[in-house]
């Protein structure tokens, strides 16, 4: 056992505590992520707020090591490093392509190309997790022909094989219809049940002071931090997405740029 701190309720946590220590991020000459410093308590549910281009993208990207950060990020395990479960913002990919949501979970999920079909280890999990997510009649269907909804769910699925200690979530309910955010809600029950560690960068602030037990507010560098019924006030809701900061950069640019 690590001193990894506990969430004080709840089953013991099977996942990570994460500490970002004074971490920035420049790319190029852009100051992205300045001296970012919160922790994220083992096996809890803790959300990340904040304006559209605030920077929450890049801190996971930094947190699953795509990026060339500076400062201190630490995962701290309190038995074995487990498995690390990514569900990124959107999918990219050709809507033409002939790629049914059977392959792109065997894509996503197993070594040996898809082509040759799901491996039989593998197969049992697909079908749980397409399950989980409402999926498992639609595994036939072209990727492309899904609604948006369905093909969040199918990249909330992808993220639970193997079965994850920490999942990190790139706004998984933006596409979600009702049903879908209920799945989600669901999953989110059974991951907290299960002491996971749950990362999850949001925009639904009604759904953040729901369902998550920590809120961090970033806008480059961290403006709150804290529970979300003490932290998510009005006033402090009106800071955060206020434009006026930003029109006071862009004022800043060459008059043609900032037109
Ligand atoms: N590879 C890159 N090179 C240069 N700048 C980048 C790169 N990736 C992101 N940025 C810039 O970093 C800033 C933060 O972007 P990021 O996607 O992390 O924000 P975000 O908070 O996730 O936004 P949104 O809520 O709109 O998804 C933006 O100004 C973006 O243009």
């Amino acid at each position: 056992m690590t001193g990894a701190p506990t969430t004080g309720q709840g089953p013991a946590p099977r996942g990570p505590a994460i500490d970002f220590r004074q971490v920035s991020l420049t790319l190029g000459r852009t100051d992205i992520l300045r001296d970012v410093s919160f922790a994220v308590k083992a096996g809890s549910v803790h959300a990340l707020v904040g304006p559209n281009g605030g920077g929450k993208s890049s801190l996971i990207k930094t947190l699953l090591g795509q990026m060339p950060h500076r400062g201190r990020l630490a995962l701290d395990w309190p038995h074995e490093p487990g498995a690390i479960g990514y569900v990124p913002q959107a999918l990219e990919f050709d809507r033409g392509l002939p790629m049914t949501v059977n392959d792109f979970m065997a894509a996503m999920t197993q070594r040996r190309p898809a082509f040759l079909g799901l491996a039989r280890r593998r197969a049992a999990d697909i079908s749980a997790a397409l399950e989980r997510v409402g999926m498992a009649d639609k595994r036939k269907r072209r990727m492309g022909a899904l609604s948006g909804g369905e093909r969040q769910r199918v990249l909330l699925a992808q993220g639970m094989i193997p079965a994850p200690s920490l999942l990190v979530l790139d706004e998984p309910m933006s596409a979600l219809d009702e049903a879908g955010a209920q799945v989600y809600e669901r999953l989110l029950c059974d991951w907290r049940r299960a002491g996971v560690t749950v990362f999850w960068v949001e925009h639904d602030l009604q759904a953040v002071r729901e369902l998550a037990d920590h809120v961090t507010g970033l806008n480059r560098g961290v403006l709150f931090d804290g529970k979300p019924a003490d932290v998510l006030t009005p006033q402090r809701l009106l800071e955060l997405f206020s434009t006026r900061p930003r029109l006071a950069v862009v004022s800043d640019e060459p008059a043609e740029a900032a037109a």
